[in-house]
């Protein structure tokens, strides 16, 4: 996958190109990241991409030409088919359906903004989507794009190995991930679940969907309502009802 991030901290990035399973998915082609700095596109002296905001109020805003001279660098390093994506907190928020959504383009460009944001003329003419991560306010949108370039390169097949699997990720099939567990067996008085010591593979299995669901039961309830339960989650959820202290 390809995608070229515009921002005027380009270096930012290496937080995901120099580590870790995105680092692993740079090294290994599976992710080409491009920065593109708008700096690059001024021609004044200061080499200035933002201005003071028409209407007056505190902070700065970022001018539309580097901004867009960077989008039409950006586009053409991705090769053409790409998704002009703004990370902002005018977003929708993302979430794992999104983010197998988003692996699947050919290509990406991300677009974060510093100051008070980006003039908003490049957002009607040049931005296909704006993504938030949460809601709450960042310095900028370079860590939110980091967030999901992580997350979307999980996607890419060949990019975990196969000790680990996005299928399992938590979120993955929408519930909350179960409890882990290594070494030693005691710890500080506390004592790793016996079914986990065994080697009953089909129990095990079932404990930990059982604890995915109480978990999400319980810390975020309204996942349960927006999924589709198989019948051994109904069983199970049924057996959680019935344990719950009264
Ligand atoms: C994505 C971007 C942002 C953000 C960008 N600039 C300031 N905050 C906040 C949440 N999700």
């Amino acid at each position: 996958m390809r995608v070229a991030a515009i921002s005027i901290f380009p270096e930012m990035f290496r937080a995901i190109t120099d580590y870790g399973v995105s680092g692993r998915a740079v090294s290994e082609g599976h992710l080409v990241l491009d920065c593109i700095n708008p700096r690059t596109f001024t021609h004044d002296r200061h080499r200035t991409v933002d201005d003071r905001p028409y209407g007056g109020g505190p902070g700065m805003v970022m001018k539309a030409e580097p901004v867009e001279a960077a989008i039409d660098e950006a586009v053409e390093r991705v090769g053409g088919e790409a998704k002009v994506i703004c990370l902002s907190p005018q977003g929708r928020v993302l979430d794992q359906a999104m983010v197998e959504s988003l692996a699947a383009e050919p290509g990406l460009v991300l677009l974060s903004g510093r100051y008070e944001g980006i003039d908003e003329r490049v957002l009607e003419s040049r931005v296909d989507e704006e993504i938030s991560i949460g809601d709450y306010v960042l310095s900028g949108g370079e860590l939110a794009a980091m967030v999901l370039v992580d997350a979307v390169v999980r996607q890419i097949p060949g990019v975990l190995g196969h000790s680990q699997s996005a299928v399992e990720d938590s979120f993955a099939d929408g519930l909350l991930d179960c409890p882990h567990y290594t070494r030693p067996e005691e710890h500080r008085g506390s004592r790793v679940p016996e079914v986990l010591l065994g080697g009953d593979h089909e129990r095990i299995r079932r404990w930990r969907l059982k604890q995915s669901l109480q978990r999400t039961l319980i810390r975020r309830p309204e996942l349960l309502r927006e999924r589709e339960l198989t019948a051994e989650e109904q069983r199970l959820l049924a057996e959680i009802e019935n344990e719950r202290p009264d």
